[in-house]
């Protein structure tokens, strides 16, 4: 097929072959609230007959990269179905305009930081149940599908901050979404001439995964101090809380603040892990 061809019709040959809903662009309500913005387009709450509440995160596609971007996406969105993760609905389209959806479920606490921004406090047994739900998605994508999804926080380039935007709350309990970066091996036995390369790259994908369990396990035991600087100073804080606070910052800032440094594996350049280097 050339790419003319192709560009016509992977819509409906991606959605077909995958067995994905196309949910018609009339169906979706044109009055839509913004949520969210990312690289490839918009997220926004609307509503559709079908789902009642939903998310659709837009994007405007005019070359193969986007296609390949938003078909990744879908794909392996599609694939992930758990209560942990945000539920895939389908994928729809404005042709006209070259706007593109995936219609998902929506998380109505927004992203993590959102939903703990909002706590005045939280008990020991509220925060390990969160991190339980997220190691629970996660443990799903990695060991049922061996999906890693390569975005849970997100590093900001300039600010060298991390923060959880892709682990998202619905009615108190986790979601897990945007597999915009998400890498699927779920062929690798199938491949066996790969199999070594493949096997141990999702090993070090797997781990990067890991790393920010950690530093989302790090933000949830330690959430004052990064959502709220400000507090370290209120009256509000004993004296005791606020060394405790300052501690698990100062280990906060230091492992965020760290560049993961790649180790070699067996001196091969191209396997390699992140780690800390302590
Ligand atoms: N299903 C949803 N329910 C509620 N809010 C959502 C949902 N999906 C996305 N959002 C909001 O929109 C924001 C951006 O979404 P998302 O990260 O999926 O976009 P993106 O284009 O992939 O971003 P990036 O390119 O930075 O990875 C999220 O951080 C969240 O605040």
């Amino acid at each position: 097929m050339d790419l003319m061809d192709f560009n016509k019709s992977w819509y409906d040959n991606f959605s077909i072959e995958n067995g994905i809903l196309d949910i018609p662009y009339e169906q979706i309500n044109k009055e839509r609230t913004r949520i969210g913005f990312g690289k490839y387009g918009i997220v926004y709450k609307t509503t559709c007959d079908l789902f009642g509440d939903i998310a659709v995160k837009e994007f405007y596609i005019n070359d193969q990269e986007y296609i390949e971007n938003f078909i990744n996406e879908a794909r392996i969105h599609n694939l992930a179905r758990h209560k942990r993760i945000i539920q895939f609905y389908g994928i729809s389209r404005d042709a006209e305009k070259k706007l593109y959806y995936i219609v998902m479920e929506y998380a109505n606490h927004g992203t993590l930081r959102d939903f703990l921004s909002k706590r005045n406090s939280m008990d020991l047994k509220e925060r390990i149940r969160l991190v339980t739900q997220i190691s629970e998605g996660l443990s799903y994508l990695h060991n049922k599908l061996n999906i890693s999804h390569q975005d849970l926080i997100y590093s900001h380039f300039y600010y060298i901050k991390q923060h959880t935007k892709n682990i998202l709350v619905k009615n108190g309990n986790i979601k897990i979404s945007d597999f915009g970066k998400s890498k699927c091996f779920k062929h690798i036995n199938n491949f066996s001439s790969n199999k070594i390369f493949n096997s141990s790259s999702f090993t070090l994908y797997k781990v990067s995964d890991i790393h920010s369990l950690g530093v989302i396990i790090l933000e949830l035991s330690n959430y004052r101090k990064t959502l709220h600087k400000e507090q370290l100073s209120s009256k509000i804080c004993l004296k005791e809380d606020r060394l405790e606070i300052r501690e698990k910052s100062r280990m906060v800032s230091n492992l965020q603040l760290k560049p993961l440094e790649p180790v070699y594996l067996n001196n091969d350049k191209k396997s390699y892990i992140y780690s800390y280097d302590f």
